[in-house]
């Protein structure tokens, strides 16, 4: 069983992974990926292991055109107790003095020393040319809470609780995590977030704007689906523009940049910029007299 609330059915494995700490799946009726942490014993705390495998599905979803969205979820329950989580954030028991390490067994000259590289993923998912939803069946909690905030919308189960523990941990996620969270929920919502460590319902997520929609627990994965279709329905250059444009204002030059890579991709594909480079390449002046000055 991968998960209680997966629905094996709509679902098949996506072949050429052999991943340890995640599941990755594809929808059979819509294009839409799942990505699991699957470490449920530990509230689906990550292992520097976990992160690249995470960056890894990330990095593949990217780069299926046939694919609208992403979802990032949590198997559960815990076989231990029965509890449920999306993820709670870096594994406590692995931090070394300069972050997260990798297992002993794993070592060999070309294992990095402890990393952080959960930020590079928080960049891979704000740079998805498509949606990223956090699927959240419960805890969300410290890193994973920064990962739920980073993600494009959250989905929320019944069971879904949202806490903030980096500062418990001596640990502060002090970009996305806290300013982008602060510009979801206000300033003083934020702040609260961080420095007073509050478990918040998903109710009250939701109340504050963290999270976009609460559904009963046992439909959360259906429900999931239906966004899908919704957002597959929709023009995928659009979309990409969107979630681009969305991105610019908090992102500074490099969102900038990265709208405005994509608005020369949409300029590539006019006649008028193929006039360009079709004059270069017959050496030939271009002739640019029939393309309007649109207005
Ligand atoms: C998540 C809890 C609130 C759940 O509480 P509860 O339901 O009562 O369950 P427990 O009995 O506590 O936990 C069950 C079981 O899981 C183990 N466990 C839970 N979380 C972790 C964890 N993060 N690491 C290791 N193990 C964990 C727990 O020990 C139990 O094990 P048993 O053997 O069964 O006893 C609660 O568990 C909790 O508060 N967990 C800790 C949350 C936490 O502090 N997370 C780390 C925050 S810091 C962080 O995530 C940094 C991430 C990062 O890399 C980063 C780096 C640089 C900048 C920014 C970031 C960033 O934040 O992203």
């Amino acid at each position: 069983m991968v998960s209680e609330l997966f629905d094996a059915d709509s679902w098949e494995p996506v072949e050429g992974f052999d991943f340890r700490d995640l599941t990755y799946h594809r929808a059979t009726e819509v294009g839409a990926l799942r990505i699991a942490f699957d470490r449920p014993e530990v509230r689906n705390a990550f292992r520097p292991e976990t992160v690249d495998e995470l960056s890894t599905a990330l990095d593949h979803a990217k780069r299926q055109t046939d694919v609208g969205c992403v979802f990032i979820t949590g198997n559960g329950p815990s076989p231990k107790d029965g509890g449920w989580a999306f993820c709670s954030g870096g594994d406590q028991r692995i931090r070394g003095e300069a972050g997260y390490e990798y297992e002993d067994d794993d070592l060999d000259d070309d294992t990095p020393g402890p990393r952080l590289h959960i930020l590079e993923v928080q960049r891979q998912i704000r740079h998805m040319p498509k949606p990223v939803v956090a699927v959240v069946p419960g805890w969300a909690v410290g890193g994973g809470h920064s990962l739920h905030v980073v993600c494009d919308m959250t989905l929320a189960g019944t069971e879904a609780k949202f806490l903030q523990t980096d500062p418990d941990v001596g640990s502060y996620d002090a970009g996305f995590g806290s300013a982008y969270l602060a510009h979801q929920i206000g300033q003083k919502k934020a702040r609260e977030v961080f420095f007073l460590g509050k478990t918040y319902s998903a109710e009250e997520a939701a109340d504050m704007g963290m999270v976009n929609e609460v559904v009963p627990q046992a439909e959360l994965e259906e429900r999931a689906l239906e966004w899908a279709e919704e957002m597959l329905s929709k023009s995928p250059n659009a979309m990409r523009m969107l979630k681009y444009a969305f991105n610019m204002d908090t992102d500074g030059l490099v969102g900038q940049q990265v709208f405005a890579g994509e608005a020369t991709r949409l300029g590539y594909m006019t006649d008028e910029a193929q006039e360009g480079r079709d004059a270069f390449n017959q050496n030939r002046e271009p002739d640019f007299s029939e393309f309007p000055y649109y207005y």
